[in-house]
């Protein structure tokens, strides 16, 4: 049978990185994604912003919404520091099957949850399954039109505290217009727009970074 493009991937990771550096599992996903097939990772350059973001927050607790092959996912557990946990929310058991091992490879199972589900249904959950009471980073980059749903939902829940930092990816291409208004309009948020390119291409995209202020 034909394999997907998330198990070529999986593939190139296996072939070209080595277990247990990250730094060797981001850079072999990169490769593949710019010479061999594209995929919808948040990629390097965008990935630098991120990395940014995070190594200045130092998050304990972080929650990312839309694992897909597993990349952000690395790159953010890899900047955590020891006792930090980060939780990744993967509505497609495929695309899970193959994050938990691009995850294993890098060596970071230990830092990383990924629960299997939609995160309409799992963030009201959150604080009594998973123990978490807030999350210091959320990494958006699920289904565009959820991220504002999420967003109000994670308010609700009380999963956001002051200084809480929403990231992102993609505000401009594939483009979230209305949860962009909603951030940059509402005085609960300190926003901020970070230009740069859709993944692997001369496209603009960027990440919108903002601080929920209580
Ligand atoms: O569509 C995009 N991303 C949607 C990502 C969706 C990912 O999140 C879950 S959905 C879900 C639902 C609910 N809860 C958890 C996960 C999907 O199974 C997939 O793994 C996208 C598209 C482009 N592009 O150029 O077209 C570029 C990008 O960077 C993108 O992120
Ligand atoms: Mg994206």
């Amino acid at each position: 049978t034909q394999s997907t493009r998330p198990q070529r991937l999986l593939g190139a990771v296996k072939k070209n990185a080595t277990r247990g550096d990250p730094r060797s599992v981001v850079k072999a996903i990169d490769q593949f994604c710019r010479q061999k097939e594209w995929a919808m990772n948040v990629g390097d350059e965008k990935g630098c912003i991120l990395d940014s973001v995070v190594s200045e927050l130092n998050p304990a607790t972080v929650l990312e919404l839309g694992t897909y092959c597993g990349y952000s996912t690395v790159r953010i557990a890899s900047m955590l520091p020891p006792h930090a946990k980060l939780i990744t929310l993967e509505f497609n058991p495929d695309y899970a099957a193959v994050a938990r091992q691009v995850i294993a490879w890098a060596g970071l199972e230990d830092k990383v949850q990924l629960v299997e589900g939609a995160s309409g249904d799992l963030i009201p959950k959150m604080s009594e399954q998973f123990e978490v009471e807030t999350f210091d980073l959320v990494f958006l980059d699920h289904w565009k039109d959820r991220y504002l749903p999420d967003t109000k939902l994670m308010e609700e829940c009380g999963l956001l505290k002051k200084g809480s930092v929403l990231l992102a990816d993609n505000v401009i291409c594939p483009g979230t217009p209305e949860y962009l208004e909603y951030v940059r309009a509402s005085p609960r948020y300190e926003s901020q727009y970070f230009r740069s390119h859709l993944e692997y291409t001369k496209v603009e995209d960027g990440l919108e970074k903002s601080v929920f202020l209580g």
